[in-house]
């Protein structure tokens, strides 16, 4: 079992190519990142609009080579830190924060995420106000008991991970160890805002097949609860049919939940 679970974070650092990635994230081409992105997005600006969700600093744990998941919460958090397990994703990340050729052009996205909040014209002051906001982009395991070791950071008011736990976690029990370790960066009384996919076995990043581990809802609200989470807010949706045939995946369910920490 050990073995097992320390092999499995070296397949992303060695077969995770970020630009691959970031394929799923061509809103205007991708039937399957409108499906994602539209679900999430909603969720994100429903929980950060004024009157939600607010506070000093907020962690995004695992978040990939991806910005989308902090377009909502920029507006309401003073400091992000944004974290990751791979080399590549990090530098894919710091890419895009200091508008470095190449960069991926996010601008789809941005713009829809400000469609929603009403205003679709602020988009590259939103862009710039995110690019403000994420003060650091630190090496992350949530396998480990401290995920972001070395790093020391105060207390978080809040926590974001997105796709990321069924991707890292090998079975279910280093799953509710990587709760347990990811609630070590959050204050008591702090929200946790967990998304991702129920019933899948597998992605594809191009022509790499990771595997996934099957969450399912009353696993996930039972390992929060028994570590003190109280459940807020849970959102679900089934896959569209449009993307039934889109082989890259065999998710059956997208969830979006707000925890708040108890102790
Ligand atoms: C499917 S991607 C999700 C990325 C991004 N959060 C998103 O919403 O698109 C899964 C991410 O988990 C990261 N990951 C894999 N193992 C990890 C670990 N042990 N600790 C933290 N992150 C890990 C990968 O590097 C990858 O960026």
């Amino acid at each position: 079992m050990a073995l097992q679970e320390s092999k499995k974070p070296d397949v992303y650092q060695t077969n995770f190519e970020p630009t691959s990635y970031l394929e799923y994230f061509k809103l205007d081409q991708d039937p399957m990142a409108k499906e994602v992105l539209h679900f999430l997005l909603k969720h994100y600006n429903a929980t950060f609009k004024p009157g939600g969700l607010k506070g000093k600093l907020l962690i995004d744990i695992g978040s990939g080579p991806t910005i989308y998941q902090l377009l909502s919460a920029c507006e309401t958090f003073e400091v992000i830190v944004a974290s990751d397990y791979t080399d590549k994703n990090r530098q894919e990340l710091e890419k895009w924060l200091k508008k470095e050729p190449g960069a991926f052009d996010w601008s789809p996205v941005v713009k829809y995420v400000c469609e929603l909040e009403g205003n679709r014209d602020r988009w590259a002051e939103k862009e710039e106000r995110l690019r403000k906001a994420v003060r650091q982009v630190l090496k992350c395991d949530i396998l480990k008991e401290r995920p972001l070791e070395p790093a020391v950071l105060p207390p978080a008011n809040c926590l974001i991970s997105s796709l990321c736990l069924e991707a890292a976690c090998p079975t279910l029990g280093a799953c509710r160890d990587a709760l347990r370790h990811i609630k070590t960066l959050l204050r008591p009384r702090g929200h946790l805002v967990l998304s991702g996919t129920f019933g899948s076995s597998f992605y594809m990043v191009g022509d790499k097949w990771f595997p996934t581990l099957p969450l399912e809802e009353k696993f996930l609200l039972e390992a929060l609860q028994e570590i003190s989470f109280t459940i807020e807010k849970l959102e679900k949706a089934p896959r569209a049919a449009e993307t039934l045939l889109d082989n890259r995946s065999d998710y059956t369910r997208m969830f979006f939940l707000v925890a708040r920490r108890g102790d």
